[in-house]
């Protein structure tokens, strides 16, 4: 009983031990926990994501999918992280060319070795030298490594793709869903030999303007109002291995280990964990609001949203109520969401199936459903929708990737 209401009252410190023995660390707003070996990468928070939580995909045979010797050179930054991972599944999935790629992360991993498609790659620690000759960067090591290191390294010629809030509102930084503002980057192309930044989304934000966005073209929204249900991935590999620790501990009537949350995350939700504004909103909710407005080049439509941390393993859910400048009916948005890109339709109202976060984890698509009118907004005006996205795929390495290959 104490168990599962009590957290232990560890606090988030700079360095601790994880119970395999693995040197934990504050990487951003984390504590990684990792036991990398010359032998290989051997991290034991990622063997537990993707051999747990999530299917090996990494091709360790020996072909090599997208490589070619006309392909750009790429580097990736954090790869060792939960993200940088996923980029590799993603440029292996979808053949992304390439003639080298720099695995880059911080000087923990630097000098162990990983495999992918068939090669073996040294990680490096990531410098200033580290974008010498390189043409596309994705970056996903955190805020502070983004603005150390993505203006260098754009400097240098590289066009970077980064996966943090640094640059995202910045004025010349183009920030893009491809599906809905690919147009935002169309003066930035390998072909230019320019160096650039263009900044990835914050994942709720992109998750929910994947199904919004298809119906904001066809009728004008207003107003948007925004519920999400996050989950663990989007606080990194370490969270999602706390979830999984936390719900054994609890189920076996031990205290919870909590060393990324301040409190007990298993069988139970919080409001999510980013600091909270002088309005009162959190940076996360204050994200979806900025950030829309941004992507759909609309500084009128009101955007409000509360989001929530849900102990779910890797894909995001969230609540859209929207209101429309005119009449768009359930029927009309059903019909425009069954051909919008990387959109689903689960909405099987009979048999009360809906989108679900385990549905489309790993998977590319946005699934949209409860399609429904919002009774409350006369004439039409009104829809609720309800969208699960995968927040590592779509919400972050796909859309990173999708990006780089516009750039081609
Ligand atoms: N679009 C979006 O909404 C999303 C964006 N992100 C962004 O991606 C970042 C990483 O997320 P995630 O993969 O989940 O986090 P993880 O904690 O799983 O991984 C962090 C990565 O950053 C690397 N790193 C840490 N410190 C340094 C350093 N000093 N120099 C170079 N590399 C370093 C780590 O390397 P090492 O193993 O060597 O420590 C590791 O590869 C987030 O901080 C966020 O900015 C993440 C999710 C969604
Ligand atoms: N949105 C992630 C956090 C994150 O990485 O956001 P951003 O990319 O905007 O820093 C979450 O679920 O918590």
């Amino acid at each position: 009983m104490a168990a599962s209401l009590h957290c232990s009252q560890a606090a988030v410190v700079d360095s601790v031990r994880s119970s395999q023995g693995g040197v934990g660390r504050r990487s951003g707003s984390c504590v990684c926990f990792s036991s990398f070996t010359s032998s290989g990468v051997q991290h034991s928070v990622r063997n537990l994501i993707r051999g747990v939580v999530s299917t090996p995909k990494r091709r360790p045979g020996v072909v090599r999918m997208g490589y070619t010797e006309s392909g750009p050179t790429l580097a990736i930054v954090g790869v060792t992280g939960a993200v940088g991972q996923e980029f590799l599944d993603v440029l292996s999935d979808r053949d992304f060319p390439y003639r080298d790629i720099k695995m880059l992360a911080s000087k923990r991993s630097a000098g162990q070795k990983m495999m992918f498609e068939g090669k073996e790659y040294v990680i490096e620690d990531t410098t200033a030298e580290s974008f010498k000759g390189v043409e596309i960067a994705l970056f996903s090591a955190g805020g502070s490594i983004s603005k150390k290191y993505g203006p260098l390294a754009a400097a240098q010629g590289t066009i970077v793709v980064d996966n943090s809030s640094a640059f995202r509102m910045d004025e010349g930084v183009p920030l893009v869903v491809p599906e809905v503002n690919a147009d935002a980057m169309s003066h930035i192309k390998l072909s230019n030999k320019k160096g650039a930044l263009i900044a990835n989304p914050n994942c709720s934000t992109i998750i929910c303007l994947m199904a919004a966005t298809p119906l904001y073209r066809h009728t004008k929204v207003k107003r948007m109002v925004v519920s999400t249900y996050q989950a663990a991935s989007g606080a990194g590999a370490a969270a999602m291995a706390e979830l999984e620790l936390q719900t054994k501990e609890v189920l076996q009537g031990k205290e919870p280990t909590c060393h990324i949350f301040s409190r007990q995350y298993a069988f139970n939700l919080f409001s999510h964990n980013s600091p909270v504004t002088g309005n009162g909103y959190n940076e996360e909710e204050m994200k979806l609001v900025k950030e829309t407005r941004k992507i759909w080049n609309d500084n009128e439509v009101k955007v409000t949203a509360t989001c929530i941390r849900v102990p779910v393993m890797r894909a995001h859910a969230e609540s859209i109520n929207l209101e429309f400048e005119s009449p768009l009916d359930e029927e009309k948005a059903r019909e425009i969401l069954s051909t919008a890109e990387g959109v689903i339709i689960i909405d099987d109202r009979a048999g009360n199936n809906f989108p679900t976060p385990l549905e489309v984890s790993k998977k590319d698509a946005v699934a949209v459903g409860r399609i429904r009118q919002d009774v409350s907004q006369e004439g039409n005006h009104g829809l609720d929708i309800f969208v699960c996205g995968d927040q590592i795929r779509k919400g972050a390495a796909l859309n990173a990737v999708q990006i780089a290959e516009l750039l081609l």
